[in-house]
């Protein structure tokens, strides 16, 4: 059984940012296109600095005065070199956002569905709020740094790189001088950028814990109001808030250190370059023109390296970001689907064998223990026992929503890990205990079943449940809008839509995991013949919470500690002293009470 894989948060941040560009190959799409432009618009921004040093040294220090038409021409040619240079950098920005949006888009679609493919147990040992972030903000995060950050790094190197080359053109001694200043800082700044690189990953998980949080006590607003915790869970948020707001501002601090150092770096090498370049042209080794065109290009080549803080900033939080959906990515599914190798059953009611099957959860203790059973094609068994007994437990494993950990599990003869997926779900649906309904018509949530039933099929299948009186009760029918998880209908309510859904995907075998709700006799009576109508002529496995449904069933089957204790039709084991004997005893009383 496997947890969200974290090993890519211990990866070197160069590495995640590789491993998560060939993830995502829309990336690449037009790259080389997008980094011509990008030299381009860097190319033209040497222009100034080399025409205002030919103006200055042909232009205006000439013998017979200054020459205009040169001057003139080299205006010219920087006003347009200045036009080309921004249409460069827009045409870039323009093909930056397509191809950024593109590949976040379909990083997104991949880490979503590989959510779903992930069993229930990985799933539920991650908090929803957290694993939603994964595919949200902390995608956000690589957006914001291959559109801002990712832009200005190309930039970047472009400027550093020309800038150096014309530096070295016009005075290496000078070009050397600049180097020797800057080297320190950008050694210092990449041992730097590992210890940003941990915060920027605490930033990340805290916003994992705030949504966690937020998004926990939206969904549980009832029970919180229900109990006035208000106050409690209120806390609960703001210490989420907190917990990021101190980690964010520790992550900033460290960054905005690295501001006021490379400001002082270059404050040095400008003073340098101009007192090195004074005597040079004191010794005739360089002209006014040089020098000035010279402290252009210092302050060409001074900015990225300002600039790298926030491209640093963006970079590190992207890097946390592509961590935890790499985290995502990596995490091979444990239920995993053998597809086109695996078996696709024959339609008919199935049978059901569990060979001496045990489970436990991770790290706890196990729950099944040494379970051997076979359930006939076309039975009708009810599965009984005590809160905790392992009856959802023996659910799930039936359903493959996970393996067991000993033992195995065969339908029609065919181990369930050999059953290909697109089979399986069609073959067998499992009704939950809380069958969520989503926030469309009934009709939308009916059709969950079949996506391709008409309105036709499901005003049958309604008919055939004994609900057509319930539909024609409502008062848009079957486009009834049933609200946010079903809430505009009763709970009873709730289970006719979700026995209905099943219904109308026609299993071969249905899996009903019965609600405890109590509703009122009349829905109670329609929930019992919608079951009759949802168990005819198909193997029906319910985990039975009430007696008439232990009662109607061919066959009931006991489970007491994680083990089957009893088995056998209702009448012949509520004669026998033992665990079935006082379960129905206890649910007699509460009849009575
Ligand atoms: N996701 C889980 N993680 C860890 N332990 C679990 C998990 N789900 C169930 N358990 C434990 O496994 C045991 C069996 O639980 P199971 O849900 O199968 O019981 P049950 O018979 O269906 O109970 P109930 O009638 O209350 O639904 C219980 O001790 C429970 O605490």
């Amino acid at each position: 059984m496997t947890v969200i894989d974290e090993a890519a948060a211990t990866e070197g941040g160069l590495s995640t940012l590789r491993r998560g560009l060939r993830l995502s190959p829309e990336f690449r799409a037009g790259l080389a296109g997008t980094l011509v432009l990008a030299l381009l618009s860097t190319a033209g921004r040497v222009v100034v600095p080399i025409a205002v040093q030919q103006t200055m040294d042909k232009g205006l220090d000439r013998a017979g005065g200054p020459d205009i038409a040169f001057i003139r021409s080299a205006v010219l040619l920087c006003a347009v070199a200045v036009l080309l240079t921004a249409l460069c950098a827009y045409a870039m920005n323009v093909r930056l956002y397509k191809t950024s949006e593109g590949g976040l888009a379909g990083l997104r679609v991949r880490a979503f569905r590989h959510v779903h493919d992930l069993s229930m147990l990985t799933q539920s040992g991650e908090r929803r709020g957290s694993l939603v972030s994964r595919v949200t903000t902390d995608v956000d995060q690589i957006s914001n740094f291959m559109q801002s950050g990712g832009l200005m790094f190309i930039v970047s190197i472009g400027q550093l790189l020309v800038a150096s080359v014309l530096m070295l053109v016009y005075s290496w001694q000078l070009a050397l001088l600049v180097w020797a200043a800057f080297l320190p800082l950008a050694f210092a700044l990449r041992r730097f950028q590992r210890v940003v690189s941990a915060r920027y990953m605490q930033v990340r998980e805290r916003m994992g814990d705030l949504l966690a949080a937020v998004s926990e006590s939206v969904v549980g607003a009832a029970v919180i109001r229900a109990h006035a915790s208000e106050e409690r869970t209120g806390r609960r948020v703001d210490d989420t808030v907190d917990a990021f707001r101190s980690t964010q501002t520790r992550a900033q601090a460290m960054v905005a250190l690295t501001f006021p150092v490379s400001e002082l770096v270059a404050a040095i090498a400008t003073a340098g370059v101009v007192v090195a370049g004074t005597l040079l042209g004191i010794g005739g080794h360089l002209t006014a023109g040089e020098l000035v065109a010279f402290l252009f290009l210092v302050t060409l080549f001074v900015s990225p390296m300002q600039t790298a803080t926030e491209v640093l900033n963006d970079a590190q939080n992207a890097i946390a970001g592509w961590r935890r959906v790499l985290g995502v990515l990596d995490t091979v599914p444990d239920v995993a689907d053998p597809g086109d190798a695996g078996e696709t059953l024959p339609r008919g009611p199935i049978e059901v064998r569990f060979e001496s099957v045990g489970f436990a959860y991770p790290g706890g203790p196990p729950v099944l223990h040494d379970v051997n059973a076979t359930i006939a094609p076309r039975s009708r068994v009810a599965i009984v026992g005590q809160t905790g007994s392992g009856k959802t437990t023996f659910a799930k494993l039936l359903t493959r929503l996970m393996d067991p950990v000993s033992g195995r599990v065969l339908v029609d003869g065919v181990p369930l890990d050999r059953v290909r997926f697109s089979s399986l779900r069609e073959r067998i649906v499992m009704v939950p205990q809380d069958g969520f309904l989503f926030d469309a018509s009934l009709a939308d949530n009916i059709r969950y079943g079949r996506p391709d039933a008409t309105d036709e099929d499901l005003v049958l299948a309604m008919a055939e449940l004994g609900l057509a009186d319930w539909l024609d009760g409502l008062p848009q029918g079957l486009d009834t809008p049933v609200g946010q998880r079903g809430e505009s209908l009763s709970a009873g309510e709730r289970q006719l839509v979700a026995l209905a859904r099943a219904y109308i995907a026609d299993p071969d075998l249905l899996v009903l995991d019965e609600a405890t709700s109590a509703v009122d006799p009349a829905t109670e009576v329609r929930i019992q013949r919608a079951l009759d109508g949802a168990t005819r002529g198909r193997t029906a496995i319910s985990i039975a919470h009430r007696m008439s449904t232990a009662e109607a069933a061919d066959e009931v089957i006991v489970f007491d500690a994680g083990r089957i204790v009893q088995r056998g039709p209702h009448a012949e084991l509520v004669a026998l002293p033992g665990v079935y004997a006082d379960l129905h005893a206890s649910w007699i009383a509460q009849r009575n009470m």
